[in-house]
């Protein structure tokens, strides 16, 4: 009997610049998964509209792109059903594959760059477990978050940490984001935090 063969569920797969944090402005091929186990009421994406496709059909859809950095995204990527199995592929054929995750799920090994946005309206989920290493942090400023930022920093050790303007039709809280920035960066011998704008939106891009 012939194996079924896998499929992943899958929002869009697209090239375009990595429009957030330290890597803005790097070509990458962006796979976003469908489904979530958080459900940030500010989200931006649509990950419930998805499709099927076979790990066949997303390597060639990602091979007819240039680039060869690839940000597995969604939703959210880590509770992906058999994802090793595609990162498997990727990385055989040369590719530097990035994660955006939450950061409540383990991230594969197969990854070699960590981008974790931590949320604050989760936090009870947070304080049970997440993970503790990536290579930046990214937080949404949807309210206070300074709290927050300061648990996180203790239990993520990354070298980046940033503060992200909440986006909402089209406007994002700057004021707020730079005040709370200002109060994160008054302390002394703490991680600095730094601005995450996300470039993508205000370049009209994808
Ligand atoms: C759509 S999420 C998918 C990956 C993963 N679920 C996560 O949250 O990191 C990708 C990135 O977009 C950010 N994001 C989502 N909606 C946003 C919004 N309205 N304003 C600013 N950042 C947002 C998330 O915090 C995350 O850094
Ligand atoms: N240009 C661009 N950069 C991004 N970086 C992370 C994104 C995401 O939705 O995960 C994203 C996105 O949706 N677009
Ligand atoms: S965890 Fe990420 S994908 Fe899930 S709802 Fe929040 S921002 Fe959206
Ligand atoms: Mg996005």
């Amino acid at each position: 009997m012939n194996k079924k063969p896998i499929t992943y569920n899958i929002v869009e797969i697209f090239e375009s610049l990595q429009g957030e944090g330290f890597n803005t402005g790097m070509p990458c091929v962006f796979i976003r998964f469908g489904k979530c186990n958080l459900a940030c009421p500010w989200c931006d994406t649509p990950y419930n509209q998805f499709h099927t496709m076979s790990l066949e059909e997303i390597y060639a859809k990602v091979r007819s792109f240039s680039a060869k950095n690839i940000i597995i995204t969604g939703g959210e990527p880590t509770i992906q059903p058999q994802l090793e199995t595609l990162l498997d592929k990727l990385k055989e054929n040369g590719y530097f594959l990035a994660i955006e995750t939450n950061g409540l799920k383990n991230v594969p090994p197969q990854i070699d760059y960590i981008a974790t946005s931590p949320k604050r309206i989760y936090q009870k989920q947070y304080i049970k477990r997440h993970i503790d290493t990536a290579h930046e942090v990214r937080i949404v400023v949807d309210g206070n978050v300074i709290e927050f930022c300061q648990f996180i920093e203790k239990t993520i050790q990354a070298t980046h940490y940033y503060l992200s303007p909440c986006e909402e039709n089209g406007k994002m809280n700057m004021l707020d984001t730079i005040t709370q920035l200002g109060i994160l960066n008054q302390r002394k011998n703490k991680p600095h935090w730094q601005l995450s704008i996300q470039t993508h939106k205000m370049a009209k891009i994808d």
